[in-house]
């Protein structure tokens, strides 16, 4: 057998590394506790809580019905094997009858107990992904995620985790109330045949459990954890195999991609199999647990019956009684599998729910204590003494840049590929807020993002034309018209009207991509407009002319771009020249150079209103 190679065994260790803070599953105990606590309460205890309380007393009622008809079924068992064992016939039928109503009633109850309790998780499950969606949508959770190590996969644990919590909190929530009650029930019923079997029963489940939690608890839930992440990591390797399907199949990466996957899936597999390794003793253990019961109750009532103290069906009762109760007792150790699973899950929503949830804020304020640029509400776009680091870097991209933009200013960034001209948008736009400074700026309802590869919804093009807005005021013609006016004269027609539905990052080149996403700011007519090298796919006419018809409008610009034909379009030039140092210049007089591409730069424009700060 060939041995794993290094490689092999360093992807593997990782695994069941000691896990650091916030990435480790609480063992099944206090801490776990708190962990559900925390995610359960606010459905139990703020809007919600009338359903949701109605539809656990519904359960609890469906079941002390269903517990009542199994009692009655469990004695009427003994009746029918104490009447064959009498051979009295009328005793017998008697008795089956009986079984017959207790069953015509036992059996919708049970169907209905069923469908109310899979209902009630779906219901939960509702509210709570819709409370997690909102957390991650609002205040652009979903962007900060992206770059936090700590929490992986969000989308998992939004989409299954929050499934496998409500649906699993609900069902070990009746089992264990179920447990109570068949244990009230058939304790009575064990005591008055035997206090002896009562009392074996009591030792035997206590340390049946105690075995349980302390041999297998806390290394199940570990590895139950890590399956949960292995399982979302190799899930998203796929997807983005899928997402970047055109640039993968261009360079023929499939080697690589299939070699990133093997990774993943090897992690997931290495993984499971500790997992089901130590299932299997859990196994050994359960099964040695159960089955012993199939003859310790025998064995203790055998004298009784023997001597003809006992009827042989009073013995079947108690054995059914016996089996009952020491499932109610045992109940963690018949479960401990799937509680494991459980516990492993709750983890990692509690991680989540910390980071977005507004009740959790609190908690999280002591981690987020980084040094931030303020915002401030202003008439006017300015900069003072901002200095900017890339979230969890100490780098420093640009430093105590000092600017103001007036309406009607055109603000051309400039500067070697990685000098932070991006960053600086991703600042003003408040996506990043590492640093000191102040950023005074209008509502940012004034301001339009274009970015260089556009965002195209799926949906119909007039949703991507009208986009980030759901609706619009704007007639069918006026869209058509802002169409042609972005050069896509004939889109429409060619792809079946406004309402036409298309996978349009397939269909549409990124030029027209591009065009289409220029005629959202002609949609929307924003007064700020920030274009991230948002015509880089263009030709020069049709760049040079969307450049023209935004300054129509009156817009200010802020806008990356290396191509020196665009220098004419904007009244004033910020370079970034590296290590956080900048320039402002006039665009009247200034040459691009060599990083920036030199080129004849065209007649520059006249209205030079920018408060300009030579250098920082
Ligand atoms: N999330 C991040 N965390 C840490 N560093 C980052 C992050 N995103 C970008 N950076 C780094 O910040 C630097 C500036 O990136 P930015 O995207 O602003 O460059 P740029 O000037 O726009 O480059 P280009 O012209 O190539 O697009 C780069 O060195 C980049 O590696």
């Amino acid at each position: 057998m060939n041995k794993p190679t290094s490689a092999a065994a360093g992807a593997h260790d990782d695994t069941p590394a000691p896990p650091k803070k916030r990435l480790r599953a609480a063992p099944l105990s206090l801490a776990a506790w708190k962990q559900f606590v925390d995610v359960a309460k606010p459905y139990w205890l703020e809007d919600q809580k009338k359903k949701a309380w109605f539809l656990l007393l519904l359960l609890i009622a469906l079941m002390l019905v269903e517990t009542k008809l199994a009692v009655m079924l469990n004695d009427q068992a003994g009746e029918m094997t104490s009447a064959l064992a009498g051979k009295d016939g009328d005793r017998f039928w008697n008795s089956v009858r009986q079984c017959l109503v207790i069953l015509a009633f036992a059996i919708p109850v049970y169907a209905f107990y069923y469908y109310m309790r899979d209902l009630f998780a779906n219901q939960w499950r509702q509210w709570l992904t819709g409370r997690f969606l909102d957390g991650y949508l609002k205040g652009r959770k979903y962007y900060e995620l992206g770059s936090d190590a700590e929490i992986d996969n969000p989308d998992q644990r939004i989409s299954e985790d929050v499934n496998t919590f409500t649906g699993k909190s609900i069902h070990f929530l009746l089992i264990f109330l179920g447990s109570i009650m068949q244990l009230v029930a058939f304790s009575a019923v064990l005591w008055s045949i035997s206090h002896v079997l009562v009392g074996v029963l009591a030792v035997y489940a206590l340390l049946g459990t105690v075995i349980a939690l302390y041999v297998f608890g806390t290394p199940l839930i570990h590895l139950n954890f890590w399956q949960l992440r292995r399982e979302a990591d190799f899930r998203f390797s796929l997807m983005r195999l899928r997402e970047n399907a055109e640039s993968i199949a261009f360079y023929r990466g499939e080697a690589q991609e299939r070699a990133h996957i093997d990774n993943k899936l090897d992690k997931v597999i290495h993984n499971f199999s500790r997992l089901i390794k130590k299932q299997r003793s859990l196994n050994f253990f359960q099964r040695t647990f159960s089955q012993l019961t199939l003859v310790l109750p025998f064995v203790i009532l055998a004298e009784g019956v023997l001597s003809g103290e006992l009827e042989v069906g009073r013995a079947i009762q108690a054995a059914g009684a016996f089996t009952a109760v020491l499932t109610a007792v045992g109940i963690i150790v018949d479960n401990f599998e799937s509680l494991s699973r459980f516990v492993a899950g709750i983890g990692r929503l509690q991680a989540l729910a910390n980071l977005m949830l507004p009740e959790a804020g609190a908690k999280r304020g002591s981690e987020d204590q980084h040094p931030r640029i303020e915002k401030r509400p202003a008439q006017h776009l300015a900069l003072e003494a901002v200095t900017l680091h890339p979230p969890q870097s100490e780098r420093v991209l640009i430093k105590e840049l000092t600017l103001a933009v007036k309406p009607g200013d055109a603000l051309l960034i400039t500067g070697d590929s990685g000098c932070g001209k991006s960053s600086l948008l991703r600042a003003i736009a408040g996506l990043w807020h590492k640093g000191s400074g102040v950023i005074h700026h209008p509502p940012l309802e004034e301001f339009f993002f274009l970015p260089q590869q556009p965002y195209l919804q799926s949906g119909t093009l007039r949703s991507q034309l009208i986009y980030p807005s759901a609706e619009s005021s704007l007639s069918d013609d006026e869209l058509l018209d802002i169409l042609s006016q972005v050069h896509l004269p004939h889109l429409a027609e060619r792809v079946g009207g406004l309402d036409a539905v298309q996978d349009w990052e397939k269909l549409l080149s990124v030029g027209e991509q591009q065009r289409l996403a220029f005629g959202r700011v002609l949609v929307h007519e924003p007064s700020i407009v920030i274009l991230d090298e948002a015509t880089s796919a263009l030709d020069c006419r049709n760049e040079a002319s969307l450049y023209a018809r935004l300054r129509e409008n009156g817009a200010t610009l802020i806008s990356i771009a290396h191509r020196p034909a665009v220098l004419r379009h904007h009244t004033h030039v910020l370079r970034l020249t590296g290590e956080g140092k900048w320039e402002i210049h006039e665009a009247s007089g200034y040459r691009f150079d060599e990083s920036d591409v030199t080129a004849d730069n065209g007649p520059a424009p006249t209205t030079p209103s920018l408060k300009v700060v030579v250098a920082g």
